[in-house]
């Protein structure tokens, strides 16, 4: 049987107001390698501008929005208009439906180049979103430190290393009260892409 958030031996890593839990090895070794290749090599991977403080800046990193025709997406100033699901990205959205039962409309796709590449802290929180959304973040390639801290006090930290072939599901209440980023760091030479799996209302 497949495992789900709702067995009993699942863990949640936040102390209070919401759940985030990490599964290693949601995709095997061999899986994991052939989606990040054909992920780097297919997806419409382009750098975009986003708004901070007003001001227009370049991201520090390539993205690509995929999901449901007609339904733009945007954060940060920026709205997207998703291409169209291809089909290894639509394989992962069924089995993320298998086993969290959220039926996801797009995916936000992250390629981090090396280490100098990242993404600041941000709660994923649009209203368009809903109220208490879930996001479904699968990595592939290089492991890079997510971290996570409470929104209000900026205390409680956590550091997870996210694993080639890992699933990180934040659900309930963790995008009003917990924000995370993707640090640069000189340690990392090689690429990752990470794909986090939304659902609009
Ligand atoms: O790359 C990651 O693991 C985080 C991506 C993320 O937070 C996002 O796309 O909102
Ligand atoms: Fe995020």
């Amino acid at each position: 049987m497949q495992q789900s958030i709702f067995d009993p031996d699942y863990s949640n890593l936040l102390p209070f107001q919401g759940e985030t839990v990490f599964y290693p090895d949601f995709f095997s070794k061999e899986v994991s390698d052939y989606y990040f290749k054909i992920l780097i090599d297919s997806l419409n991977w382009r750098q975009e501008p986003i708004r901070i403080f007003g001001k227009m800046v370049m991201q520090p990193r390539l993205t690509a929005l995929y999901g449901d025709a007609g339904r733009p997406y945007g954060y940060s100033g920026i709205s997207m208009i998703p291409h169209p699901w291809t089909a290894e990205l639509n394989e992962m959205k069924d089995r993320l439906l298998d086993f969290t039962g959220v039926e996801f409309t797009h995916v936000l796709c992250n390629y981090y180049r090396n280490g100098q590449d990242s993404m600041g802290w941000h709660r994923d929180n649009e209203a368009v979103l809903g109220r208490n959304p879930s996001i479904a973040s699968v990595t592939f390639g290089a492991t890079r430190i997510f971290q996570i801290r409470h929104y209000d006090t900026k205390n409680h930290k956590l550091e997870i290393p996210l694993t080639h072939g890992s699933l990180l599901l934040m659900t309930g209440e963790s995008q009003h009260h917990w924000e995370h980023q993707i640090p640069k760091t000189k340690k990392i030479l090689e690429p990752r892409v990470n794909l986090t799996f939304r659902r609009l209302i």
